[in-house]
């Protein structure tokens, strides 16, 4: 390795959601390789600003600073939740691993199920995809739109300031928070954000010894699935502010792959689902897009709010 004989250096976000994910990277890789890793804490754009993520145009807020500390060699590598990754290239950087997903659906935390909340119960996310599909469920809800880091979010539950808010379970699984879930959502009620509860390992380019290393701990079947998942994005030049809901998994040597997109009010939804061979997980992608695109899904995402 180009660092000499010392561990490597995985540059990572300071939250807790962030340091857990990497630190669980970081020891399997010392598992599995044998090599010491060394987590070096990055302040990133979207810790900082008090923004919505929406407002701040979506994709990418957590992940530049990272990326810049790559390109200049400060660190080795990063992990990144996958979700927040635009489906851009960027010049000089390469996607080397993504690790085995977890649980990808969303879960609605408060002590109720979705059916059992009162009417016009007050429910907390600030994504447009759960907002659209929320409403499509329970139209007589009254949703917030909330921001900060997942701790802040639950506590307007204690505070008796929300019913209930919608976070992705694999997040709340990482900081410890599984007990305050009510409903673990099936994808039939709400499909995730394209590649959510998956990790994406990125480093330079230019270090195939280090590619070759972070391989260690790819999981092919995880790849091919959010690779499914992120062309649906990526055609239809969407951002993680989309109001896109996609789910692909491997049924017996089968990639099926689903994806909706939703008006925002909830009142039209379109939903497709398409399957094929999992080495062709981009061209299924591609191949539903067009067909949503055909059925009018880029003007449902006008319809913004
Ligand atoms: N947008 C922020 C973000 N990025 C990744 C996760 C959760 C973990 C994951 O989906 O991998 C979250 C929080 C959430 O959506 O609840």
């Amino acid at each position: 390795m180009s660092t000499g004989k010392g561990p490597l250096r995985l540059g990572t976000r300071k939250s807790l959601m962030a340091t857990t994910q990497s630190q669980g990277v970081a020891d399997a890789l010392t598992r599995l390789t044998g090599h010491a890793v060394e987590l070096v804490g990055v302040t990133t754009q979207g810790d900082v600003s008090k923004a919505l993520l929406a407002q701040m145009g979506g994709t990418g807020v957590f992940v530049n600073a990272l990326r810049d500390k790559i390109l200049s060699g400060e660190v080795d590598f990063a992990v990144h939740s996958l979700k927040d990754l635009p489906t851009s290239e960027t010049p000089g950087i390469k996607l080397a691993a993504t690790p085995l997903r977890d649980d990808p659906r969303d879960a609605l935390c408060g002590p109720s199920k979705l059916a059992d909340l009162p009417r016009g119960a007050r429910v907390g996310t600030g994504s447009p995809r759960r907002v659209a599909q929320l409403r499509a469920l329970r139209p007589d809800l009254e949703i917030v739109p909330i921001r900060g880091n997942a701790d802040t979010r639950l506590r307007k539950i204690t505070d008796g300031e929300l019913d209930a808010i919608v976070l992705a379970h694999a997040g709340l699984k990482r900081i410890g928070r599984l007990a305050e879930v009510g409903e673990v959502f099936d994808t039939d009620q709400m499909l995730p954000a394209p590649g959510q509860g998956s990790l994406a390992l990125e480093c330079r380019s230019d270090r195939d010894d280090l590619r070759e290393l972070l391989a260690a701990v790819d999981d092919a079947a995880t790849r091919r699935a959010v690779t499914a998942e992120r062309t649906i994005l990526a055609v239809l030049e969407a951002g993680c502010s989309a109001p896109v809901g996609t789910y692909a998994a491997e049924v017996d040597e089968e990639l099926h792959l689903t994806a909706t997109v939703a008006a925002i009010d909830g009142s039209r939804q379109i939903r497709m689902s398409a399957s094929g061979h999992p080495d062709a997980a981009e061209q299924i992608g591609r191949d539903l897009a067009a067909r949503m695109l055909a059925q009018g899904a880029d003007q449902l995402m006008g319809e913004r709010e």
